[in-house]
């Protein structure tokens, strides 16, 4: 079997224009979505990141504005800077960029982040309403990922769904919203014996484990859904995922590519969830 390659890029790009025509119909409303992101230092990839959100933004219209603060950033100025945005009208969405210098604690960040404005889905107030079925801001990527399933045609109600990795970030909220949809879902990690013989049971397998090229042929099972997360920077400089996407393609029945997967889907959601930042600020005011 060769898999389809789920284009992330031409996903993006169809859920994009959706967006911008939702935006141009709020701003007739006089409503302008807005995104503010803050990036402490310099580190390359991070930088490259904030630009390409920045541009993302740019490019269907929402308002963002971009805080670059010095490596030296007390935790207590960025708690600062984060309560002035809560407070800007203008402002419907905040993103803080991670990871942050080691003498700033990102637990005391992401709490400062009113619930309303995290975009990023990681405010514990988020995180709680995802775990229990309520409304709130989903996390960028694992939203991101559950779109590119749904591009397939394939529901994920009854699928095993296996998820390697357990970060905040991407592992566990991926799992919570496979759950919601009534996947089977299996989590494995690290500690995980024998990985193999319990991704070979996948109907779905989400790699997020940040190994560069982990996940081969002995890992999965003829006609799976494999999304890769992993994004590595080789020391040639080479975007790499977690799966050896050569190997992979020839048994897998769909397959997500790193770069052009997962990360401009990620991009999209921030969107999306800075748009509905704004409908949702948007509809307390007329209250
Ligand atoms: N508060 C916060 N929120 C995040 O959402 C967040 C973060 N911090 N810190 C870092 C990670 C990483 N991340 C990516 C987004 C887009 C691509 C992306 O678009 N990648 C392109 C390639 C880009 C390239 O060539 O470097 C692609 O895969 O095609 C990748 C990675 C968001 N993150």
């Amino acid at each position: 079997m060769t898999a389809t390659i789920i284009d992330g890029r031409a996903l993006a790009q169809t859920l994009r224009q959706e967006l911008k025509r939702e935006i141009n119909g709020l701003k007739e409303k006089g409503v302008t979505p807005g995104l503010a992101v803050i990036i402490v230092g310099q580190n390359p990839a991070s930088v490259s990141y904030v630009k390409a959100k920045a541009k993302a933004c740019q490019e269907i219209g929402i308002y963002s504005d971009i805080l670059w603060l010095p490596e030296e950033t007390t935790e207590k100025e960025l708690l600062r800077h984060i309560e002035d945005l809560n407070q800007q009208e203008e402002i419907h969405g905040i993103l803080v960029q991670l990871p942050l210098p080691p003498h700033i604690s990102e637990k005391a960040v992401i709490n400062t982040i009113a619930p309303e404005k995290d975009v990023d889905g990681f405010h514990p107030v988020n995180v709680g309403n995802l775990m229990i079925g309520d409304k709130g801001f989903i996390p960028c990527t694992p939203h991101g990922i559950i779109k590119m399933i749904e591009s397939t045609g394939e529901t994920l109600a009854g699928k095993h769904v296996v998820v390697i990795g357990r970060s905040n970030i991407v592992g566990k909220p991926m799992a919570m919203l496979c759950l919601r949809e009534h996947a089977t879902v299996t989590i494995c990690h690290s500690r995980t014996r024998d990985l193999s013989r319990i991704t070979n049971q996948a109907d779905i397998l989400v790699v997020a484990c940040g190994s560069p090229q982990l996940i081969g042929r002995e890992h999965v099972a003829e006609g799976a859904i494999v999304i890769d997360v992993g994004v590595n920077r080789t020391e040639a400089g080479k975007l790499v995922g977690d799966v050896r996407f050569e190997e992979v393609k020839d048994i897998a029945r769909y397959l997500t590519p790193v770069p052009g997967g997962v990360g401009p889907m990620t991009i999209t959601m921030l969107l999306f969830n800075t748009v509905e930042a704004a409908k949702l600020a948007a509809r307390l005011q007329m209250n």
